[in-house]
């Protein structure tokens, strides 16, 4: 996906354009903003939410083929992509529809994990080979969860 480009401002927009029927859309907005504020603490990067126009980072769930030349591929396999940062489509964020997106729980892929990496591409990031590393290519959710948690938590409170 082009990795290697970095933004221009640490003011960047992000928008939901779709919700997927396997969240609230409070949940999908919890688990998107989540997401992004793990990446804002570790860059100087700040990110506004608009309702409408073109963001920075366009948020959609599609499946199957939605639009770009990289068709979803049903259930499980890819379960989202993103874009490296460029005008247009760069810094776009795809989640596969097909997949059964969760809040909390375990039956299912938690979106904020999922968001969390896919804006790691947004924002120029390839993949990782750590196996415990956010940027690795293969879901698990276990440890990563409690320690982006905890971080998010301790973030809180010391702020
Ligand atoms: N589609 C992917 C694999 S994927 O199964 O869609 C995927 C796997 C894991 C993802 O996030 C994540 C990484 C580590 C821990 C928890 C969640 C996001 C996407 C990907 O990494 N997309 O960003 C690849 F590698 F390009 F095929
Ligand atoms: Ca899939
Ligand atoms: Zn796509
Ligand atoms: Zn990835």
């Amino acid at each position: 996906f082009g990795e290697g480009l970095k933004w221009k401002t640490n003011e960047l927009t992000y928008r939901i354009e779709n919700y997927t029927p396997d969240m609230t859309a409070a949940e999908v907005d919890d688990s998107i903003e989540k997401a992004l504020q793990v990446w804002a603490r570790v860059t100087p990067l700040r990110f506004t939410r608009i309702y409408s126009g073109t963001a920075d980072i366009m948020i959609s769930f599609g499946a199957g083929s939605h639009g770009d030349f990289y068709p979803f591929d049903g259930p499980d396999g890819t379960l989202a992509h993103a874009f490296a940062p460029s005008a247009g489509i760069g810094g776009d964020a795809h989640f596969d529809e097909d997949e059964n997106f969760t809040f909390r729980s375990t039956n299912g892929y938690v979106l904020f994990l999922v968001a969390a990496h896919e804006f790691g591409h947004s924002l120029g990031l390839s993949h990782s080979s750590d196996p415990g590393a956010l940027m690795y290519p293969m879901y698990n959710s276990q440890e990563l969860l409690e320690k982006l948690l905890q971080l998010s938590s301790t973030g809180v409170c010391n702020t």
